[in-house]
């Protein structure tokens, strides 16, 4: 067994499942027999049904104080299922979640909230239902309206909120109040840059005197705030412990085979070839380290119309944010261009980036063609390569550094 400090266990979940029903008419149905055999004392079926399958199957861990779990998987993996679990929302058909001290959750944006009373009346409602009286709401009121930077809308109707408002509202209320537990699900990704910030600051302060449990799909966030991670795919657990970087690997690896792939051309060019020149392979990923040059063979087949043609290509990390561009400075060199025929001409080149910093990870390249300064061919993901390094840093790019 790992050691994970001393702090004292707040969650405790055993074998916690949950299913549910692909067809509505059919989940109305056995929602009814499931109520019917608990009436009679009987156990909820604990097998699938018909058109039934597993949100959450079989998740156990503990988490202390002290402790950040960072709840990773795809889309429809079972993380905000399983928060609902956690929260009380939903009742598992299977396992036991034990919890202590008092929960703060931001699951649904602004679902907690009555959208017909005032922010204030909002606060003081939530915070109620989070298990906090008067007193101890009114001593923190101030805090919370400053925090969430809305002190002029306070009196304002919640339906009147822009949606960003409504977040930083919710948050605020879950966090200030300094809960034992707090559980929240892709709140920071709503919010602007400077919230987020302000977010991340207050998670840091609370992490040491609380439990949190954090769904996102923002793996420098999950790295920076986490030490727990759990990784789940088909509402299984994939990866569960504190080696963090380790888990992220997987998830990415797992990511890595779902690329996507997009071709919008104006017709007159056609890629023949690509491919990039140093790479290896490793498991199937065309892989380079980091710190090598990075030699990317294009051969096209052009229109002699195109008589001003520019190449570039766009790096994009796994989460498809564009995070570089390579692009030559001179025109092509005119050796590298072969006319086919009156119609045609095929460029042959290799472009050369010394030194690529990325960090280790999978990115992809989108291609893209110009002619006097007109997009005439794009290619979404054309390729898909991965950086090794022995360094686990999740920023994209590495900055040589040295001491001076
Ligand atoms: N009330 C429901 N009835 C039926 N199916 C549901 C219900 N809620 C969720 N699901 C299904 O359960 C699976 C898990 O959904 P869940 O929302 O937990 O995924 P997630 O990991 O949070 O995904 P995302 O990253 O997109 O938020 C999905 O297939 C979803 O369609």
């Amino acid at each position: 067994m790992e050691n994970r400090g001393s702090g004292e266990i707040l969650i405790k979940a055993e074998g916690v499942s949950k299913k549910f029903c692909k067809s509505l008419k059919r989940s109305l149905w056995y929602g009814m027999k499931d109520i019917g055999f608990e009436l009679i004392g009987r156990d909820r079926n604990r097998t699938l049904r018909k058109e039934e399958f597993w949100a959450v199957k079989d998740v156990s861990f503990e988490l202390r104080r002290g402790e950040c779990l960072g709840l990773i998987g795809h889309n429809g993996a079972g993380k905000s299922t399983l928060l609902k679990i956690l929260n009380g929302l939903i009742k598992p058909d299977t396992g036991r979640i034990e919890m202590r001290g008092k929960v703060g959750a931001l699951i649904e944006l602004g679902a907690g909230f009555n959208p017909i009373l005032t922010g204030r009346e909002n606060v003081f409602i939530n915070a109620a239902v989070l298990g906090f009286d008067k007193k101890e709401i009114e001593e923190k009121f101030d805090e919370i309206v400053e925090f969430a930077e809305l002190e002029e809308f306070i009196d304002t109707p919640v339906q009147n909120y822009s949606s960003g408002m409504k977040v930083r509202l919710g948050f605020a209320v879950a966090a200030q109040l300094e809960p034992d537990i707090l559980i929240i699900d892709e709140v920071l990704a709503v919010g602007d840059i400077g919230f987020r910030l302000k977010c991340l600051n207050l998670l840091d302060r609370l992490i040491a005197n609380c439990s949190v449990i954090f769904v996102s799909h923002q793996m420098p966030q999950v790295s920076r705030l986490s030490n727990q991670l759990m990784l789940l795919d088909h509402g299984k657990v994939v990866y569960t412990g504190s080696n963090v970087p380790s888990g992220i690997d997987q998830y990415y690896s797992m990511m890595s085979t779902k690329g996507l792939e997009f071709i919008n051309t104006e017709g007159g060019v056609e890629l023949l070839q690509i491919g990039i020149q140093n790479a290896q392979l490793t498991q199937g990923t065309l892989s380079v380290n980091h710190g090598d040059d990075l030699v990317v063979e294009i051969r096209l087949k052009i229109s002699n119309q195109y008589a001003n043609p520019k190449i570039h290509l766009i790096v994009f990390d796994l989460e498809q944010r564009p995070i570089g561009l390579i692009w030559p400075k001179e025109d092509i060199p005119n050796d590298k261009i072969t006319r086919i025929d009156s119609e045609f001409s095929e460029i042959h080149l290799n472009l050369k980036t010394d030194h690529i910093n990325l960090s280790k990870g999978i990115y992809s390249l989108t291609l893209s063609v110009t002619n006097d300064g007109e997009r005439v061919l794009r290619i979404s993901s054309v390729l898909t390569f991965q950086v090794l390094s022995d360094r686990d840093i999740w920023q994209p790019i590495e900055f040589e550094s040295y001491w001076s």
